[in-house]
């Protein structure tokens, strides 16, 4: 067995950290930004003067010994408040910041993740609040209550979170149709977690950038109200400086310099420090796109158990038990599933059965729309929220599934090897993160003993240094070894039964032989049964014990893989045949019972 040395995967990742040190625009920024708080928070320290109390001697002054940088029109040290001045300007900001990032954080995930009505609701509202003029609401409030600051930016950082919303909202949703979280689902992590944990750590970046123009857009809307005059006379902040330095323009041209650079530079920080933090945070966040459909999978074991079950029908499959009389080990049963239609329902799936008997592997095959990875879904609980399953009834090891014992089942049992392995792999966590948290959350185990177990599983699955790769993220790794990753946590709980969807799909003709030849080793030595979706037969005469064979939602041939290689009895089953093997003998396949322990079929 060749094994791949991921060596395309070792360029290093820095830490966050590095990454924002190397940006001499954030650094910059975030050092501006701390000259600013640090000077606010010292202000009754550090300030030389009452910023209110006005000297006669000192109206309009120009720069002097005592007043270092002037005296405003009514004689009060234009220094001490700029000093001062920064802590209702970055109070107000800091206000609108929180009000709107809990209001349109939250919402946003909220809609995302339940959606349907939730979302339409929520959407409406959020695009009501956007018809809104700020500005003129903002008078108004002033006109009705005067100068509150605290309850106006509260009510700003409202009518401004719909912004947050939508960008929270879209982002979500796409990342939630990623399939590392709908691995996640299916594995059992709670919604909560999910939420925090996959969704919003992944599109923290863009949250964060949207933050910081927000902080900035809150200054300057502050300081324009109080430009209008509508800021409370008892507080200093920039933008009342600005208005007061504006009356005498003329006269001290420097009073409305000052608190004007001060707002232009804090609110450019802002923005340049939030692009920093995102570039930090989310360094190939361009190349997020390429992990669709390029590698990877949950190593949370990404399993997942079954669930629709319905009244059962037609059991074409019925009594396929194992040979010492008891029930297979995964048996689907008059499977019906259908999608809406116009004004009614399409039926995809249409009263599918099929067992998969202890140690054995049963390939489905059939063209592409036939309806084999409905059937996979259905068993492992990921059809889309739209589908319906009509009829039908899912057993294992003799017991029906049902939403009530998924929970019990899902990464425990039921294991899942999905087709496009990096798609699968959650691009913020490593390695050994993933692999290690099915093991703790299912199997109890603690850090150390989780970590060893994920050593020793990356081993068996053929990665050469697991040390090194346990700390790697998924695009550090390559496309075969995402592969072998999730196979790892696919058996990291020895499960009953594995679910592969086209495991080698995705992957590079080297690679497939290889992750196929792990596949069969792995199913030897563990008796596990599996099913394994393809639409080729050369896998299937690589792996299969027995096959089934659809088309257009329904099965038109089963039976041994031998003897349907011999003899399709289906005209659709010969035409595959013929496209996948050009009439060639499988590759390795060898008649069953001319198999012996170890030898190659
Ligand atoms: N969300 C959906 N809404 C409506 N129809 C769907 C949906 N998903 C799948 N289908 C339909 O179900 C049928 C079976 O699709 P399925 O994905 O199971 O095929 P498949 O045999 O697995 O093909 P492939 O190998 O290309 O994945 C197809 O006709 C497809 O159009």
């Amino acid at each position: 067995m060749s094994i791949e040395t991921g060596a395309a995967a070792t360029v290093p990742r820095p830490g966050a950290w590095r990454r924002f040190l190397r940006n001499p625009l954030g650094v910059g920024s975030a050092l501006l930004l701390a000259g600013v708080v640090v000077m606010s928070v010292l202000a009754p320290w550090i300030a030389p003067h009452d910023p209110l109390m006005p000297a006669l001697d000192q109206v309009n002054a120009a720069p002097n010994g005592e007043y270092l940088l002037g005296g405003d029109g009514a004689g009060r040290d234009v220094l001490s408040r700029l000093i001062w001045g920064g802590r209702d300007t970055l109070a107000g900001a800091a206000v609108v910041v929180a009000v709107a990032a809990v209001v349109g954080i939250g919402t946003g995930l909220l809609a995302a993740y339940v959606g349907r009505w939730t979302d339409a609701l929520l959407t409406w509202v959020s695009e009501a609040l956007l018809a809104i003029p700020s500005l003129i609401v903002l008078i108004a409030l002033y006109a009705a209550i005067g100068p509150d600051v605290t309850l106006s930016m509260t009510v700003f950082g409202v009518l401004i979170s719909p912004f947050l919303y939508r960008l929270v909202r879209a982002m979500a949703i796409e990342v939630k149709n990623e399939a590392y979280v709908e691995a996640a689902q299916v594995s059992g992590v709670s919604p909560l977690r999910i939420v925090f944990r996959h969704i919003l750590v992944v599109i923290r970046g863009s949250i964060i950038v949207m933050l910081a123009d927000i902080t900035a857009t809150a200054i300057g809307i502050q300081a324009s109200l109080e430009f209008l005059g509508l800021g409370s006379a008892d507080s200093v902040t920039w933008g009342s400086m600005v208005q007061e330095a504006f009356v005498a323009i003329f006269r001290t041209p420097l009073s409305v310099v000052w608190p004007g650079l001060l707002l232009t530079v804090t609110i450019g920080a802002f923005a340049l420090l939030g692009n920093a933090v995102r570039d930090a945070l989310v360094p190939d966040a361009p190349a997020r796109s390429r992990l669709r459909g390029a590698t990877a999978a949950t190593a949370a074991g990404a399993t997942a158990a079954a669930a629709a079950s319905a009244a059962g029908t037609a059991d074409d499959d019925a009594g396929e038990g194992d040979e010492a009389g008891t029930a297979p080990m995964l048996g689907v049963s008059g499977l019906t599933v259908a999608y809406p239609h116009g004004d009614g329902l399409r039926t995809v799936v249409d009263g599918v059965s099929f067992t998969v008997r202890r140690g054995e592997v049963l390939g489905l095959v059939g063209e592409s729309g036939s309806g084999k990875s409905q059937c996979v879904y259905a068993v492992l609980g990921l059809l889309p929220a739209q589908a319906a399953v009509t009829a039908g009834r899912i057993t294992l090891d003799g017991e029906e599934v049902t939403p009530a014992t998924l929970p019990g089942l899902r990464g425990r049992r039921i294991a899942y090897v999905p087709q496009e392995p990096m798609s699968n792999l959650d691009p913020s966590c490593t390695v050994g993160h993933q692999l290690a948290l099915p093991l703790r959350r299912l199997l109890g185990m603690d850090r150390a003993r989780a970590r060893a177990r994920a050593l020793e599983l990356l081993g068996r699955v053929g990665i050469r240094d697991p040390e090194r790769v346990l700390d790697l993220y998924p695009h550090q790794i390559s496309g075969g070894m995402a592969q072998r990753v999730l196979i790892a946590g696919a058996i990291s709980t020895d499960p009953d039964v594995i679910v592969a969807d086209e495991p080698t799909t995705a992957l590079d003709v080297t690679v497939q032989a290889d992750i196929l030849e792990l596949l069969r080793d792995l199913q030897r030595e563990r008796g596990m049964s599996v099913l394994l979706v393809t639409h080729d037969f050369g896998v299937v005469a690589d792996l299969c014990d027995r096959v089934v064979v659809m088309r257009d939602g329904v099965v038109v041939e089963r039976g041994d893989t031998a003897a349907l290689f011999a003899a399709p009895r289906h005209e659709y089953t010969r035409t595959l045949l013929d496209a996948s093997l050009e009439g060639a003998e499988p590759r390795t396949w060898t008649a069953p019972e001319l198999r012996t322990e170890g030898a190659p079929r």
